[in-house]
């Protein structure tokens, strides 16, 4: 329970609570007296035992919203001292990402460590060789030194020999002699790439004054003395002659809440301890371990990096940032705006409390806005699944871009409009004689092509209660080629709605051709006409004459008449047989869809102000267009 009575009532802001009194609702808590003004429930009464499940939404409590103790936390103006941060000197603001950084996945390190059930080799392979098939050129591989596991997985690569040439693996070591000598040991025999390394080895130490203090137990001076001792380490192991060629990774964990100078110090002491240089440029990893603060404040930060480090040239700028916030990608994003040239991250967010950065996300950001992400997702599915068997976790259905419902529409107005879209985007493309893969993308409430990684369209408009006609108009037309006109769409969307409404779900194509079928299309057995034999001829220019055996109530009957057509003449009969009826509004279409020579004819017929439509489908238009007249007239009220 929340320690809401260490703090004085007395500080918290009050509520005006004469204002709102007019709007206290009667009592929702069963059991409990009416909340008003003088019996307001209390907080702590309103949280529901642990392990229960929530059967009622709390009252409305004024005094609720202030008794959290949100003095308790500092922001980070308190926490961390950004000297050095020159805001006339930011030029992230303005600037513009036009290419990729390099992605590091960081999932078989970061997001395994933060799993239920770290992955086995078999998942840990799958993961690696999804990266390779993606068009990944750095992969944080393991954290060789932490288990047999992760040890046994790099030993599982080199001697598999599935690190393909163009491809560098990072392994991960925290500043202790034992596990950097360990970590070398894992990746002994990976060869170079044409003089090139294909190996990196990445340092982590805490340099946050918190992490100082609490964690390690040092000072600035010496945790700077552990940093040296443990880099210089690194150093003399990838001298030695058996050793592959290296780079080195440096990251001072919590940089986001490290002094500006201090991480800034640290780095540049990396930077000279391993005699970075362009053909062999150190990489320094700024993490935003744990999010405190708004993007702008970590853009500022490595903006800061980014103008001071010493020999900028030879050091790659890395970001890694955390989700504590929710807002991870917009830390990654400001951060390259900043002068970031590298990212890690995790695909679909996985990773520590909530996630490291997602590259999915970043990286289809990118290409939303024309750049190449430089990465492969046009099987976003199969991306997704294969993560998800991996981590052994679920992707949000609404995770931006993979999701399984990213790219649908329940609501009637942006189905509407992604089906006017979709039909605008089809004819540009044919204007522009280019595939519709391939035609400039612009249709309201999809960034991308959903077909760009993979979906298909069918998922894009789906029907419940908050649907209008278009979208169910959309689902006929594409599982089943109706063409419906528009006075249509609007009266089977009433009877749609009332369908999705009554039962509080969603209602598939299949459901929605039955009831088409049955309201517009099948016989009505009840009706009062029912065609047994009929037939027409054009007695001369523009003059039909149609003849029929027909029942009228249940009375059998013969009948003839004459029109300038054959429905003209047909209602002309039925007039004549006391079934008055106007056509008002005719349309029909041969069948796109299914590899039939079918037309579909949809009428509407009016009595007294009365409306009612009815439809035919069979392989000649005027059989369908009968059986329409005969539907819809049938389903005139009596
Ligand atoms: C932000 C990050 O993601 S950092 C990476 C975190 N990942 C992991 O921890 C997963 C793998 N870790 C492990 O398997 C284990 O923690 C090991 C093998 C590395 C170490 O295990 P243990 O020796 O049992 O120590 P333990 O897990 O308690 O780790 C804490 C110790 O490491 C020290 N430590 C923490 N960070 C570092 C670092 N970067 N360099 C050196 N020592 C460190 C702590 O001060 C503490 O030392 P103490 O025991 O002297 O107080
Ligand atoms: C890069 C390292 C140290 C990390 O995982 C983090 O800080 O989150």
């Amino acid at each position: 329970m929340l320690p809401v009575d260490q703090y004085d009532r007395a500080e918290r802001p009050t509520t005006p609570m004469s204002v709102h009194s007019s709007r206290l609702p009667a009592a929702t808590v069963p059991g409990t007296a009416p909340a008003s003004l003088a019996t307001a429930v209390s907080f702590p009464t309103l949280i529901r035992p642990r392990g229960t499940r929530p059967t009622h939404a709390p009252a409305w409590n004024p005094q609720r919203p202030s008794s959290m103790p949100h003095q308790r936390y500092e922001p980070i103006h308190e926490r961390v001292d950004l000297p050095g941060i020159d805001p006339s000197a930011r030029s992230w603001p303005t600037r513009r990402v036009d290419t990729a950084p390099l992605w590091v996945p960081v999932d078989l390190r970061d997001g395994n460590q933060a799993l239920r059930e770290p992955m086995d080799t078999p998942r840990k392979r799958t993961m690696f060789d999804l990266f390779v098939a993606m068009g990944f050129k750095e992969i944080e591989i393991g954290y060789p030194s932490a288990s047999q596991t992760d040890f046994d997985f790099v030993r599982h690569l080199v001697e598999d020999d599935a690190i393909p040439p163009d491809v560098t693996v990072v392994v991960f070591t925290p500043a202790r002699r034992d596990l950097i000598e360990r970590t070398f040991e894992s990746i002994a025999g990976i060869p170079s790439n044409d003089g090139m390394p294909r190996v990196v080895v990445h340092l982590y130490v805490a340099t946050a004054p918190v992490w100082r203090q609490v964690v390690l137990g040092r000072d600035r001076a010496d945790l700077l003395a552990l940093a040296r001792d443990a880099g210089g380490h690194m150093a003399r192991l990838a001298e030695a002659p058996h050793c592959p060629d290296v780079r080195f990774q440096f990251s001072p964990e919590v940089f986001n809440a490290t002094e500006p100078d201090f991480a800034l110090e640290i780095c540049n002491a990396f930077t000279e301890l391993w005699d970075a240089c362009p053909q062999r440029p150190v990489i320094h990893n700024l993490p935003a371990t744990v999010e405190i603060s708004t993007p702008n404040i970590y853009a500022d930060q490595i903006e800061y990096m980014h103008r001071n480090l010493d020999r900028r040239d030879s050091v790659i700028l890395s970001v890694h940032p955390h989700n504590d916030r929710g807002t991870g990608v917009a830390c990654a994003e400001l951060a390259l705006l900043a002068g970031a040239q590298r990212i890690e991250g995790c695909l679909f967010g996985n990773g520590e409390r909530t996630g490291n950065v997602d590259l999915v996300t970043l990286a289809l950001n990118l290409y939303s806005q024309g750049v190449n992400p430089m990465i492969d997702f046009s099987d976003i599915d199969v991306i997704r699944e294969t993560v998800e068997h991996c981590n052994r976790m679920p992707v949000h259905p609404r995770h931006p871009y993979g999701g399984e419902l990213a790219y649908t529409a329940f609501s009637g107005t942006h189905q509407d409009a992604i089906s006017k879209g979709l039909a605008h985007h089809a004819a540009r493309a044919t204007e522009l004689a280019a595939p519709a893969g391939r035609a400039p993308w612009a249709v309201p409430y999809l960034p991308i092509d959903p077909a760009d990684v993979g979906r298909t369209y069918e998922a894009l408009i789906r029907v419940n209660s908050q649907s209008g006609k278009g979208g169910i108009a959309h689902l006929l037309n594409l599982h089943h080629g109706l063409q419906l006109p528009r006075s249509l769409q609007v009266d089977f969307a009433r009877v749609a709605q009332q369908a999705a409404d009554r039962d509080g779900r969603e209602l598939m194509p299949k459901e929605l051709w039955e009831m088409f079928q049955t309201r517009y299309l099948a016989p009505v057995h009840d009706g009062p006409v029912t065609l047994s034999a009929w037939r027409t001829t054009e007695t001369a220019a523009g003059e039909h004459e149609f003849t029929a055996e027909l029942s009228i109530s249940g009375i059998e009957t013969s009948a003839k008449a004459t029109g300038n057509g054959p429905l003209a003449a047909l209602t002309a009969l039925l007039a004549g047989v006391g079934v008055e009826a106007e056509i008002v509004a005719y349309s029909e279409h041969a069948m796109e869809r299914g590899g039939t020579s079918l037309a579909t004819a949809y009428v509407q017929v009016s009595r007294n102000g009365t409306d009612s439509w009815g439809a035919g489908q069979d392989t000649s238009v005027l059989t369908a267009s009968v059986n329409a007249v005969i539907a819809a007239v049938n389903r005139l009220p009596r």
